[in-house]
């Protein structure tokens, strides 16, 4: 017996996992190595090429450890927990879990729900083991969290019998600044008790960061295309996925318990209760006309969270077909299977792009589910290729976050100013020679004044409707309105709120940015903080200065219109057909006009369907010139042929190019497309 197994007889020697968005027990490093650093007969599998054994520690240098303690924080400044305090009557001793700019919660209930089922289903994963181990949840920061253990397992919390050893602490690697931070304090404190301390890479990415084609992430290219360039062909790069524990140590005989004044419920209903207490406060989450439930509507993101239902989705969108159509289907608006809905499952970590990747393998090279697929056994498809490609923009997002740090809340955008014509990457990326002077955008601010004869109250009104979804803009509002029931809306929509907000509305982009991070399920920080810099055109997109007309887009995503009469019920009964002499049904492009900006109804319509009076009818934000008719206009996608593209350009002393989906703004000082500001 070695000397700390001898010690280890008299007080166990604790190895302790702080988890964070790495909520899975399949393929995860940590888990993996927990399991075979304590398996005595464990070795290798070499015969599995699929399977990796290059991750964990050996035996030789991990810690030496007789126990396993998990611990999955609800970060008290990210989700407010004062629904987990003891006694109501007393007080979260941590500030609102507030957004910065627009004061809003920062983590809603469609994702808090979400967290908290995931969490659960880990905890019950791990128990089902049956080997002892299982995962604790606390509630707190996790460097205090981490700082009560230690204390408490020094001292065994007033009693002799329950000391225990603390041998490690291990945390997977994240790319936000709060939890850079905070690694950094749990850091710190590790060295200050002589603890061993170990940040795992986050292997949730398609590519692994040991196989990126850069040495240091300065060098990572500011363009997307560039990158993925640098990386094809994509389906041969992820690494394979590592093994699932079937046994990991177990969880040490006596446990710190969360510290006061805080509790943590023992079943799943009462942690629930306790993460959306503070949120069912008031529901209308501050909106005098908040968007209520349409009838016959569901869910296009009905999912609990965790694991387990994140394998589940991805055997269906394999089996049912929905992968292989995905590059056709994508673009659409309602419904489960238009895309593949996982980035909720990913941003939490119940899975890993690579499990993604190698279940596409599979079907590809005709094994496991889907045999009654078309192209099943045939490579790779158009679908198949076209999710690998969003998945590495997933991964781009990621590391931009790590290149650009906290300029990724920085209203000016994460290239500094001076950067903006020069920073590109070499060649064919450069950005054209009408943009190499871009100026920087200016925002109207919740706040003041941003000197542009803007009146904050007025701005606050205005985000106020945006926020309900009474904007006028039938796409838009449809859109926000889903969002706020439902916590998810397409990327196809988000890209046209987005770049409402920031370039119709001229509104500061990070407080969309901050209603996005309170009402997505798959809220990333990442993905959402790059996506709006990048279409409120202060990010890295090449082709700065890009607006969607959320009219144009509408006509092309909702030709019938049927996402728009889905969430704002009250357009539903606007008749898009008429019946021509010869008894043939045409659509009546007029109403459908109609349907996206409900102004452009005749008076008695709107009577007709009760409008008259509503705000967003009779306001709306804004009106956007915008017809159809048998027009010139290039057919940048294939999409929206002969229709004719009528910039209102004297509305503000404008004039438009055609750029496929979206508009550019021929000249660069006044964002905008063919718009009048009606507020
Ligand atoms: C303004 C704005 C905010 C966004 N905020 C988030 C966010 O907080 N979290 C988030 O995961 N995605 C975000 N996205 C990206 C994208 O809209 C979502 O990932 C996608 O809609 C999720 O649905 P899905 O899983 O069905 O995607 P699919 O279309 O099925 O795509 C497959 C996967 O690829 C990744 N992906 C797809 N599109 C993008 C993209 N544009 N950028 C990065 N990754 C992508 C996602 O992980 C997604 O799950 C945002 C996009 C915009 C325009």
């Amino acid at each position: 017996m070695t000397e700390p197994e001898m010690e280890a007889e008299i007080k166990p020697r604790v190895l302790i996992y702080i988890l964070q968005h790495d909520v899975r027990l399949s393929d995860n490093p940590v888990f993996h190595a927990a399991s075979c650093c304590s398996n005595k007969e464990y070795e290798p599998d070499t015969s599995d090429t699929r399977h990796r054994e290059d991750s964990f520690l050996t035996k030789q240098n991990a810690p030496f450890f007789t126990h396993f303690l998990p611990v999955y924080v609800f970060p008290a400044n990210q989700i407010e927990v004062s629904g987990f305090l003891a006694d109501p009557a007393d007080r979260s001793p941590y500030p609102e879990a507030r957004s910065r700019v627009a004061g809003l919660w920062r983590t809603g209930p469609h994702r808090a729900k979400f967290v908290a089922e995931g969490v659960w289903d880990l905890k019950q994963n791990l128990e089902d083991l049956n080997c002892g181990s299982g995962l604790q949840i606390r509630v707190g920061r996790i460097e205090e969290v981490v700082e009560d253990m230690l204390d408490w397992f020094e001292g065994g919390g007033g009693s002799n019998d329950s000391r225990a050893d603390v041998a490690g602490i291990w945390m997977t690697s994240e790319e936000g600044t709060e939890e850079v931070n905070s690694r950094q304090r749990v850091r710190n404190i590790a060295r200050q008790r002589d603890v061993d301390f170990k940040v795992w890479e986050d292997e949730k990415y398609y590519i692994d960061d040991r196989d990126m084609p850069i040495d240091d992430i300065s060098e990572l290219p500011n363009i997307y295309t560039t990158y993925r360039k640098s990386l094809e062909p994509l389906r041969s790069r992820p690494r394979p996925i590592i093994p699932t524990p079937t046994s990991l140590p177990p969880l040490p005989p006596n446990i710190p318990p969360q510290k006061h004044p805080f509790e943590i419920p023992t079943e799943f209903s009462g942690l629930l209760k306790a993460i959306l207490y503070p949120l069912n406060d008031d529901t209308t989450f501050g909106l005098h006309s908040p968007p209520l439930w349409p009838t016959h509507v569901a869910s296009a993101h009905p999912f609990v969270g965790g694991e387990t239902a994140a394998q589940e989705r991805l055997a269906h969108l394999i089996s049912g077909g929905a992968m292989s159509s995905y590059n056709a289907t994508r673009n659409e608006m309602l419904g489960v299977d238009f895309s593949t809905k996982l980035s909720a499952f990913l941003a939490q970590g119940h899975q890993t792009a690579r499990q993604i990747h190698w279940a596409m393998v599979d079907f590809e090279e005709g094994r496991g589910p889907g045999k009654s697929i078309d192209g099943y056994g045939n490579g790779e498809n158009n679908g198949t290729a076209a999710v690998r490609f969003e998945l590495l923009w997933r991964d781009y997002m990621r590391l931009c976050a790590r290149k650009f740090g906290s300029r990724m809340f920085d209203i000016r955008g994460i290239l500094p100013d001076s950067q903006k014509a020069t920073n590109w990457n070499h060649g064919s990326d450069k950005p054209p020679r009408d943009q190499e002077r871009w100026p920087t955008k200016r925002f109207k601010l919740l706040d003041s004044s941003c000197g542009m004869g803007d009146e904050p109250e007025k701005t606050r009104e205005v985000f106020a409707r945006f926020r309900s979804g009474r904007t006028g803009i039938g796409l838009i509002d449809a859109s926000n309105r889903e969002l706020f029931l439902t916590g998810y809306t397409s990327n196809r929509a988000r890209q046209n709120v987005a770049s409402f907000l920031s370039s119709h509305l001229e509104i500061d982009w990070r407080v969309g940015a901050e209603w996005y991070e309170f009402l997505l399920t798959d809220y990333d920080m990442a993905n959402n903080w790059g996506n709006w810099q990048y279409v409120a055109g202060v990010g890295n997109d090449p082709r700065q200065g890009r607006i969607f007309n959320p009219v144009k887009q509408a006509l092309d995503y909702d030709s019938k219109g049927e996402y728009i009469k889905a969430w704002v019920p009250e357009l539903r009964e606007v008749q898009l057909t008429r019946t021509l002499r010869s008894g043939r049904e045409e659509l009546d492009q007029q109403k459908l006009m109609g349907l996206y900006q409900a102004w452009r109804m005749t008076d008695d319509e709107k009577r007709r369907l009760g409008l008259i009076g509503l705000d967003w009818v009779e306001r709306p934000l804004v009106r956007i010139q915008f017809s159809v008719g048998r027009g010139k206009g290039h057919n940048g996608d294939g999409r929206g042929r002969g229709r004719g593209w009528r910039g209102n350009s004297r509305a503000r002393g404008r004039s438009f190019k055609r750029l496929g989906n979206e508009e550019r703004v021929g000249r660069v000082e006044s964002p905008g497309v063919g718009v009048e500001a009606a507020y």
